[in-house]
């Protein structure tokens, strides 16, 4: 990992290194015959300056020494001199095209990395919390980076190595001319001073950039844009995300302008020692300790070793670019590997005795207060819960965690006494299914986007069927050109349904699960109609207690509609408050009651109206 974590400052270490060793991999993995090619070519351009400086001495100093043998003794050094410059410059576009081209194709590789890492991580956080979506955005943004990260080390040995050769040439014209390479460093500490201030800035400004493609979004898509377009919100969203653009250009470009002043400094240091060492080799020649062959010498390798060092310098900024990105790539999978479940106890076929919610607690990560505490609950097999409560009470975190996308803070849950985290993930997912009221639009064609709720059985037309005839959706079906093959969404050509029938249809998906251990339905019937929801919620009544291995969560803010369940628990303000049967809990005559008289009453008063 980079010397430092995000933030801007990391050095390219041992991370670095390692996602060099990978991407390499991953190359000769896509096309080993191109990148032989590119490994020949960089290992001849290595020598191509040094051979190009030496024959470009040797013709002049031939020149000099030859009498009447010219064209005998120039021939050689033409030839080398030739090759080496064609080697230099015809092999450095071909490896250069090539190296693009390897870049892109694991570029390709390095994203899907990325997905199946952030896939397999069990639980939610890093999808909420700040911090790791800075990260995930700034990884997102230059996986490029990454992805070259192998060429641009070897551009670095390149640019090293025949560096290394051109000193040493110079110092065998004279030792003082070794200094030149010194002179390298300042371009060298420039870069990387301007580099950090590029990385700092981008990191500060990761929430910004987050900000701005997020609202640019909001824009393009049809459920925001319309509000956007009602709301004459427009102006308002534009004048955010161009003051968050703003902010970000401003921040790099100010770090640009520093990195532009920092680099012509090191630039003008080099450029005052190469007129230096001219003069110098220019002295020697005027005593007869050099030969002008040698002046061709300096003047060649001094000319070549700036772009050798631009060279290096560009391979090194490279480099600890792709160190700032390896290090969000390497946590990410490290947390993807932390979070591996260890749980390898299987599900059970049916619930014998349900599950078991003891002393539950949880706090969002970087929230203050317990959105749960102290939650005692008991989900027999067979059974409807119907979890109720105003609006923040904690329903939706109590299924997040039931479905196991959060670990809880405190408390227990056990599915037939066997501890949540003690069965296999992968084993309990497939057991589990459930429809929200944040439903996915899947834009897929109508069997896929229900079937995809039970991959096993996404092809099985029948299943399909029923999940859709199930959800009370075969009307919506029914009248659509294609039937259960048409293409849903307008972004691919496909029809476009109302809130309620993609709700429909997300209720078919959950459903497609014949025998799940647990249902939940997180008011997955808001843009029904209550009727319609009434009916519905019925069926799942039904369901449930015709299958007595499966317990059924259901959370609604309707009370005719859990009056039905088999128990109905009250939360208010993360605690269980009451809990019981509809009697008794209108017996008990507290909030319960008092919430279904006034919804009653409303419901009532619109019926006369
Ligand atoms: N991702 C999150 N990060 C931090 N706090 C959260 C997050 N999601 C919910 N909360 C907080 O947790 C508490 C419970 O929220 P939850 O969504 O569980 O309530 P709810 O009863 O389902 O509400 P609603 O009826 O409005 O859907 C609220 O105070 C909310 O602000």
């Amino acid at each position: 990992m980079s010397a430092k974590s995000s933030g801007g400052a990391a050095v390219p270490g041992s991370g670095t290194l390692r996602t060099a060793r990978h991407t390499f991999a991953l190359s000769w993995r896509i096309d080993p015959l191109v990148v032989s090619v590119v490994v020949g070519l960089a290992l001849a351009q290595t020598g191509a300056v040094a051979a190009t400086g030496l024959s470009q001495r040797w013709v002049v100093d031939s020149a000099q020494s030859s009498g009447g043998q010219l064209l005998g003794a120039l021939a050689p050094a033409v030839l080398i001199g030739v090759v080496a410059h064609v080697t230099a410059a015809a092999g450095n576009r071909v490896r250069y095209n090539y190296q693009h081209d390897l870049t892109d194709r694991v570029d390709l590789e390095v994203n899907r990395e990325i997905l199946t890492a952030t896939a397999s991580i069990p639980t939610l956080e890093h999808l909420e919390r700040p911090d790791y979506l800075n990260r995930l955005e700034l990884l997102r943004r230059h996986t490029a980076a990454l992805a070259g990260s192998c060429w641009s080390l070897s551009d670095t040995g390149i640019g090293v190595i025949s560096a290394g050769l051109s000193v040493w040439l110079l110092a065998g014209v004279h030792p003082a001319l070794a200094v030149l390479a010194l002179l390298a460093l300042p371009p060298l500490w420039a870069a990387k001073r301007a580099r950090h201030s590029l990385a700092a800035a981008r990191a500060a400004t990761a929430e910004d950039q987050r900000l701005e493609d997020r609202v640019h979004r909001m824009f393009l898509t049809p459920e925001s844009g319309k509000e956007i377009y009602l709301t004459g919100a427009g102006a308002v969203l534009d004048e955010t995300a161009h003051s968050a653009r703003t902010r970000v250009t401003t921040a790099v470009l100010r770090a640009r302008l520093g990195a532009i002043v920092w680099q012509l400094t090191g630039w003008v240091c080099y450029a005052a020692g190469f007129i230096a060492a001219l003069v110098l080799t220019a002295w020697l020649v005027a005593e007869d300790a050099a030969s002008l062959g040698d002046l061709m010498l300096v003047i060649t390798l001094g000319t070549q070793l700036r772009s050798q060092i631009r060279g290096t310098v560009d391979g090194f900024s490279r480099v600890a670019e792709a160190g700032h990105t390896t290090d969000h790539y390497l946590w990410l999978l490290a947390h993807a590997r932390r979070q591996q479940p260890t749980g390898t106890r299987p599900a059970p076929c049916a619930l014998e005795h349900g599950i078991r919610v003891h002393d539950l607690a949880f706090t969002y990560p970087g929230a203050h207060e317990p959105a749960l505490t102290g939650v005692d609950l008991t989900l027999r097999p067979g059974s409807v819960i119907a979890v109720v409560g105003v609006n923040g009470a904690g329903k939706s975190t109590l299924v997040k965690l039931l479905s196991g996308m959060y670990t809880p803070t405190g408390g227990s849950i056990t599915v037939d006494g066997v501890p949540l985290d003690e069965l296999d993930t992968t084993a309990w997912r497939r057991r589990l299914t459930g429809a929200f009221q944040d439903f996915v639009r899947f834009q897929l064609p109508i069997r896929h986007a229900v079937g995809i709720g039970d991959p096993d059985a996404m092809d099985d037309r029948e299943e399909v069927a029923r999940a859709i005839h199930a959800a009370g959706a075969d009307p919506i079906v029914d009248r659509l050109p294609d039937g259960p093959d048409t293409q849903l969404g307008t972004i691919y050509g496909g029809v476009e349904l109302s809130q309620g029938q993609w709700q429909r249809l997300a209720l078919a998906r959950a459903l497609m699960r014949r025998h799940p251990l647990l249902l939940v339905l997180d008011e997955p019937t808001a843009a029904l109609d209550p009727l319609a929801e009434h009916e519905l919620y019925e069926v799942f009544m039904r369901q449930a207690r015709a299958d007595p291995g499966r317990t059924t969560l259901l959370v609604s803010h309707r009370f005719s509609t859990v009056r039905g369940a088999d128990h109905i628990v009250v939360l208010d303000g993360g605690r269980v408050t009451e809990q019981g049967t509809h009697t008794e809990l209108m017996a008990a005559d507290g909030r319960y009651a008092e919430s279904y008289r006034t919804q009653a009453a409303a419901y009532q008063e619109k019926d006369i109206r």
